[in-house]
């Protein structure tokens, strides 16, 4: 018998010393077996060498050359500059980062064998930061047997040790050290193949699998997977209805008084979705049985009102409310907005986040468990078991993705005194997420869970006017932020993820941060990015929201939920990059006040038939579930996925959109399993939905 894989740490990779452990571990990645389930984003085919003559912009290709010049220059950036040539031609390529021995190894006459993408430049084609090798003149020239997997990466795990860590627990993989937990019946009803198999295939397909398939996630092997997910997350979510089912929760109505000063306080009438919503809650909350309710929103549709109504009717009843955010932005951002809203109340808010320690901590921890708070906001610190509530009756989870099954349950559990008759009841939980998709999908996929959509925005908004220019054009767009902050308006300028490498994301948003503040002398611009401390972070977010920054020079992590109403307009770079669902996202940080606002698209050039498409959509659309549907439509190969991020949990494989079409059969596959197989339940639920996420502090 074979060492299960999942007993395997990955201390015992090669290369791979304690603190390389942690973090893998830290990612999600304890072991072997977790390996194997990192499957890649996309594939490339490094099967062949191109000739240089060959190339074209836009192409991703293997090329074998020798150096005829390698020199540092120091123009705008300082960069290594590596003059190349086979047979058939002449290309650069260019580093911005690269040591004393990188430049050694470029000597005229070594042979390189570089992988890239290949685009114009000053002096014809060129490749930026390719992966490559040197060649030894007596080596024989072996390509890659099949097609090179590209996975996702943490910081500071760079992809090719990545995919030796992967190659290596795909080195001790066998049908025994891996169980597959699909019964073989079930196997051989839906016609799919075995776990061994699909994942084999799926780490190292050869040059003659279907590459359309395969790249767009809808090869076999990898509807398996995505199947077996799918079934791991519904057994998961029946479960949880079946326990929220028998649990008692405190019946909780509101006091009539209370609400008329808080909507004075709002200072707006609710939109009719707002009030739909906030009447179903209201009807699972007078039940005695936990409400577990999902709420759907589009980007600026309200939910923070709907989340503080809903808290209302636990504090009219005498109990207190928590909020809990991914980020520790996000749960300043309503910390304040409650504070705004309930403390002219007389009410008590509280806010506790990792970096709320000692003393301060203690203190509030001791007016929770007195009773003294009323609503609690905070980030996943709440889940610690001493934090522990004296009356908690309703729980509100923003952007639940983020939150794996596990702070689900310890969030059911959550500490109350214990032996009290409170101790015996349960929490109310409504979960708000801001990624819509079509309601008949949310149903099936949430298996019958109750939905409620806010599908209308405030009255006064106008759409976000939204073009798409090509980057060559980006001296026009600077000038037009120049006369936009001159109106006295506020801009985010976001750089996208360039998904493998983070060092260049916060280099490239540095480098745009710094361009603009050149070009725009007159203008504050400020730079946020993932590698900041959470500290600096929160002290732009709050300089910004505070007017005193005007140009906010960001990655893609303002992304969820940030509200400056005052910000009008956004240039997101290379949006070809991103899915719809991110971009839409995004977009959603501008158009939230009532002045006019506008998005650019700065794109690079050429666009793919899919990029244009899907810009196409962002000029027409600003309603996210019409964006949703579209998103399906015009994927191409190797897109982002859009819906992996969506609703309960997060996905790691399976694409609700994507996969809608499996649904049906992993309801009926789930039955089967709660028939005939019930000691898989647990086994598949904790193989999918084990670990947690882990947690953004951004
Ligand atoms: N009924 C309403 N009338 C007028 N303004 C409203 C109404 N409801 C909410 N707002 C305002 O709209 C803005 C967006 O609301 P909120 O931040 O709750 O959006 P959201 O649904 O959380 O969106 P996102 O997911 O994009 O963060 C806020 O400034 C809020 O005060």
């Amino acid at each position: 018998m074979s060492q299960p894989l999942s007993s395997m740490p990955v201390s015992q990779l090669k290369g791979v010393g304690p603190q390389l452990a942690q973090k893998l571990s830290d990612y999600g990645l304890s072991n072997y077996e977790d390996l194997l389930f990192h499957l890649p984003l996309r594939y490339q085919d490094r099967t062949r060498i191109h000739p240089i003559g060959s190339l074209s912009p836009g192409m991703d290709v293997v090329i074998e050359a020798e150096v005829v010049l390698a020199d540092v220059v120091m123009r705008r950036r300082r960069s290594l500059l590596c003059k190349v040539r086979d047979g058939s031609g002449f290309m650069t390529l260019r580093f911005f980062h690269f040591s004393g021995a990188q430049k050694n190894q470029m000597t005229p006459g070594a042979k390189l064998r570089c992988y890239g993408s290949v685009r114009p430049g000053p002096n014809g084609l060129e490749m930026v930061h390719p992966e490559y090798q040197v060649v030894k003149s007596d080596q024989t020239t072996e390509t890659e047997q099949h097609l090179t997997p590209i996975y996702p990466l943490t910081e500071g795990i760079q992809q090719p040790r990545m995919r030796s860590f992967c190659e290596q627990a795909l080195k001790r993989l066998n049908p025994y050290s891996i169980l597959d937990y699909l019964p073989p019946e079930l196997l051989e009803h839906w016609g799919l193949p075995t776990l061994h198999d699909s994942l084999r295939l799926l780490h190292a397909p050869l040059p003659d699998v279907d590459q359309t398939a395969i790249q767009e996630g809808m090869h076999p092997s990898q509807r398996r997977l995505a199947f077996e997910e799918l079934l791991a997350q519904h057994l998961s979510l029946l479960r949880l209805r079946h326990k929220t089912q028998q649990d008692r929760a405190q019946l909780l109505t509101i006091n009539p008084e209370l609400q008329s000063q808080f909507m004075t306080q709002l200072g707006f009438q609710l939109t009719h979705a707002q009030a739909r919503v906030i009447s179903e809650v209201a009807a699972d909350l007078s039940k005695g049985h936990p409400m577990l309710r999902l709420v759907q929103g589009d980007v600026g549709s309200g939910k923070t009102a709907v989340a503080a109504l809903a808290m209302l009717y636990a504090i009219s009843s005498g109990q207190q409310a928590a909020i809990m955010a991914p980020t520790e932005i996000l749960a300043e951002q309503h910390y304040q907005q409650f504070c705004q809203w309930f403390e002219p109340l007389g009410l008590k808010v509280g806010w506790l986040a990792g970096k709320v320690k000692g003393k301060k901590r203690d203190k509030i921890l001791e007016s929770l468990l007195a009773g003294d708070i009323d609503i609690m906001v905070g980030t996943h610190a709440l889940f610690q078991p001493d934090v522990i509530f004296d009356r908690l009756a309703l729980v509100v989870i923003d952007e639940q993705h983020r939150f794996g099954v596990d702070q689900r349950m310890a969030l059911r559990d959550k500490g109350m005194v214990e032996g009290s008759e409170q101790a015996t009841l349960r929490p109310h939980q409504l979960v708000m997420t801001a990624t819509p998709i079509p309601r008949t999908l949310a149903m099936a996929a949430y298996a019958d869970l109750d939905v409620s959509v806010i599908d209308e925005l405030p009255p006064g908004r106008t759409p976000v006017e939204t073009v798409a220019i090509s980057d060559q054009r980006r001296d026009q767009v600077i000038e037009r932020l120049r006369q936009s902050c001159r109106e006295g308006r506020q801009a985010y300028w976001v750089c996208t993820l360039i998904e493998e490498n983070e060092e260049m994301d916060a280099q490239a948003a540095q480098d745009a941060a710094e361009l603009l503040q050149n070009s725009l002398p007159d203008t504050k611009v400020a730079l946020v990015h993932g590698k900041m401390k959470p500290k600096e972070k929160a002290a732009v977010m709050a300089a910004f929201k505070g007017g005193d920054i005007q140009v906010l020079v960001a990655t893609t992590v303002i992304e969820v939920g940030v509200n400056v109403p005052n910000a009008s307009v956004m240039v997101i770079e290379n949006p070809e990059r991103l899915g719809l669902a991110q971009l839409h996202q995004l977009r959603g940080r501008v158009g939230r006040g009532a002045t006019e606002s506008f998005c650019v698209l700065l794109y690079h050039a050429p666009l793919s038939r899919f990029g244009k498409a899907r810009l196409q959509v962002m000029r027409e659309t600003n309603d996210g579930f019409v964006i949703a549907e579209k998103d399906l439509e015009i994927r191409g190969p190797g897109e982002v996925m859009g819906t992996r991020q969506t609703g309960l949990v997060s996905m790691r494989v399976a694409d609700l959109l994507r996969d809608k079409d499996m649904l049906g059969d992993v309801k009926q596959a789930a039955e089967w399993i709660i028939r005939h197989r019930p000691d898989r339940i647990e086994l598949l639920i904790r193989r999918w939905l084990g670990h947690g996420e882990k947690y953004a502090e951004v």
